[in-house]
């Protein structure tokens, strides 16, 4: 059993939502972390259990990077809206370089996340 990130912009929290329904039965199997937005909709869409963190403008992405530097998060799927100004785009950032740096699996698109659950 893996300890999951999940976070998705607002672009992208459909696809998130469709990917985690699509993969459902795989998911359940896991323990999930998402930020607050991502992880209600998740929710809402998939019924699955997910632990919700802060939204990430509010400190939901930091929480998943401090996890990360603790070793308590083993893969992080995190569904960047690349055609969008963020105000939080620091701890987008810092989090994305604190997956790198402590060799988090880490998927930022879907055919990524299909991989990353096949791998765990
Ligand atoms: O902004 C986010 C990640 O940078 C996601 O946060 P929410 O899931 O709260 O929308």
């Amino acid at each position: 059993m893996a300890r999951i990130g999940l976070v998705a912009h607002d672009d992208k929290k459909a696809d998130m939502a469709e990917w985690a329904a699509a993969n459902a039965a795989v998911l359940s199997r896991h323990t999930l972390y998402a930020t607050g937005t991502t992880g209600g909709r998740v929710r809402e869409e998939t019924g699955l259990e997910v632990a919700l963190l802060k939204s990430g403008p509010l400190g939901g992405d930091q929480q998943l990077g401090a996890m990360i530097a603790e070793g308590k998060l083993d893969a992080l799927v995190f569904f960047i809206d690349p055609l969008t100004a963020l105000p939080h785009d620091v701890d987008v950032k810092a989090l994305t370089r604190l997956a790198t740096l402590y060799d988090t699996l880490f998927a930022c698109n879907r055919s990524t996340a299909d991989a990353v659950l096949k791998a765990l």
